[in-house]
């Protein structure tokens, strides 16, 4: 099943929700043409949404002709709206527009898209351009106050077409209609399950590096334990794995990511890499976000590249030519790497990147969000303990200092931090927590009185956050006395810090992390 990108901010959601429904999907961009895109033999096509006007100069467009081919298609909003224009009917500003949650009234209930579905549904829209005349040979199945054609149908044709966003949490039959359209529409089976993504990722790791040796890049983290995995049974022997010790780490992590490393891998081989010095020398001075994450980028495969050049002497001069690292979705696009989307921050894993990377990467996860991660990893038979371990980024605490990252800022953001996590685990909150960032505020300091004696220090943020894929999140609503309990150890015990703030803003607008 094939999903054609125009722009949306929901490709990948789509694609997701498509598997989540057990069918396996790929995302191909609007510039695809019509023989590339069925040179694929795509069993069922989904158009996307997308920012442009179908009219206008230069829009994307759609050929007639991927109607003729006998796929079942379905279009949303804009991929709606480009078919109705490609098959003669009619697409205009009407002037009525719809963001958000609308009422949708069936007109024609025979449809299989509203199979299950009643005759009203409150459906998520965000068009301003409407199609106000179906093509030929087509029904109209619904309509909402902005949209006259809310939705069509050719069923013979297996032709299908929603307004609306079937693919966001808030339309409420919206999973319903996209199972309709593929189960029903166009009679695919739900048989694509984690066991199949591990089968036909392990397949095209033994393709991709053949007989070569290859590192990976292991954090302890849920996405590089679990590639590491996957890449561990496709290649065995031929893997090490290399964790890096920045000097960035939390408290006791390296020892902790050592002793439980034996049960994260199946057993591949493992070799720390202490970079602390390089690392803090090369960050000193720094503060600007960007430029710590690019040098992080660029120290993490410095440190590879000694990795590399270590195993290459030991074995007798085979190359090591590939490195493995979990990158998940929302590192790529988060870092700018979609069709046509923004830089919000460079992931130290994908836009942090040196340019002069020798490394062939092998990143078995790239399409793939966390909690689809997470069932690929309990369906390897890791450990719960690493599956549902909260994510922790790659640049570790650099990118939670605010200001310079130094020796003694670090120590002391460790100290912080390693109270709220305990606090936290006593509390029995893990797995409702998405994660925590503490924060420190370096270059912000404020008065306190302790001990009856003035204080001058620094405050830290805590940052609990609510998510399901760290593309949106919420901010958790910690219980008060958990709050209090945090604020009051914290202050009492890490000399320096005599302020604990929290952040209550979501994402949108605010990431997770501060940098
Ligand atoms: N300290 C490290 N040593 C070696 N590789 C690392 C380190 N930190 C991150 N990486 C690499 O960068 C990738 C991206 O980091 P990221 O934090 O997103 O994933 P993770 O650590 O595997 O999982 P999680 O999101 O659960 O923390 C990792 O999958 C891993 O390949
Ligand atoms: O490995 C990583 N390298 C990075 O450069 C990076 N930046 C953010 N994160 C993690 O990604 C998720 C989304 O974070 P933001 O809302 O801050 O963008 C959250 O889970 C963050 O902890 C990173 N992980
Ligand atoms: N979300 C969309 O696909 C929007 C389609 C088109 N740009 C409109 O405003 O109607
Ligand atoms: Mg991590």
């Amino acid at each position: 099943m094939l999903v054609v990108d125009y722009g949306a901010q929901y490709a990948q959601l789509i694609a997701r929700r498509v598997r989540e429904a057990h069918i396996y999907s790929e995302i191909v961009p609007h510039t695809a043409s019509t023989e590339q895109i069925l040179a694929k033999n795509p069993a069922a096509i989904i158009l996307s949404g997308g920012p442009s006007s179908v009219y206008a100069d230069g829009a994307p467009s759609v050929g007639a002709d991927l109607f003729q081919a006998g796929v079942p298609v379905l279009g949303i909003c804009y991929g709606f709206q480009a078919m109705a224009n490609a098959l003669g009917g009619t697409v205009a500003k009407t002037g009525l527009r719809e963001y958000g949650h609308t009422p949708v009234n069936a007109t024609e209930a025979t449809s299989c898209l509203f199979d299950g579905v009643p005759a009203e549904q409150v459906a998520w829209m965000s068009h301003g351009d409407s199609v106000s005349e179906a093509p030929a040979g087509f029904t109209v199945l619904a309509t909402s106050a902005g949209a006259p054609v809310a939705a069509f149908a050719n069923e013979d044709a297996k032709l299908y077409g929603v307004q609306w966003h079937p693919e966001v949490n808030h339309s409420e039959f919206g999973q319903k209609v996209l199972t309709n359209f593929l189960y029903e529409g166009a009679g695919l089976k739900p048989d694509w399950t984690p066991g199949n993504i591990v089968e036909e990722q392990v397949a095209r790791i033994r393709e991709q590096v053949g007989s070569k040796r290859a590192i990976c890049a292991l954090s302890g983290g849920v996405d590089s334990a679990v590639a590491a995995a996957l890449v561990q049974r496709a290649i065995g022997e031929q893997l090490t794995c290399v964790y890096v010790d920045h000097g960035l780490m939390r408290q006791n992590e390296s020892v902790e990511i050592e002793k439980a490393f034996g049960a994260s891998t199946g057993g591949a081989k493992l070799m720390v890499v202490h970079a602390e010095d390089i690392f803090l020398e090369k960050l000193a001075g720094v503060t600007d976000p960007e430029a710590k994450r690019k040098i992080i980028g660029e120290q993490f495969i410095r440190t590879f590249e000694r990795a590399q050049a270590e195993i290459i002497a030991a074995s007798e001069g085979e190359d090591v030519a590939f490195l493995v690292q979990g990158t998940l979705y929302p590192d790529v696009v988060e870092s700018g790497g979609g069709e046509g989307t923004a830089n919000i921050k460079s992931h130290h894993n994908v836009g942090g990147l040196p340019d002069d990377i020798e490394f062939e990467l092998v990143e078995p996860l790239r399409a793939l969000f966390k909690d689809e991660v997470r069932a690929v990893g309990t369906e390897l038979g890791l450990p719960d303990e690493i599956v549902h371990r909260q994510p922790f980024p790659g640049p570790g605490l650099g990118i939670r200092i605010i200001g310079e990252v130094t020796r003694e800022r670090l120590d002391l953001l460790r100290e912080a931090d390693a109270i709220a996590r305990a606090e936290l685990t006593a509390a029995g909150l893990d797995r409702e927590v998405w994660q925590m960032p503490v924060v420190l505020l370096a270059d912000v300091r404020s008065v306190g009185v302790q001990g009856d004696g003035r204080t001058y220090g620094h405050p830290v943020v805590l940052r609990p956050v609510s998510s399901e894929d760290a593309m949106t999140a919420d901010w958790s609503r910690l219980p008060y006395d958990l709050l209090s309990k945090i604020s009051n150890r914290i202050t009492n015990e890490v000399d320096g810090i005599n302020r604990v703030v929290l952040d209550v803003t979501s994402k949108p607008p605010g990431t997770i992390e501060w940098e």
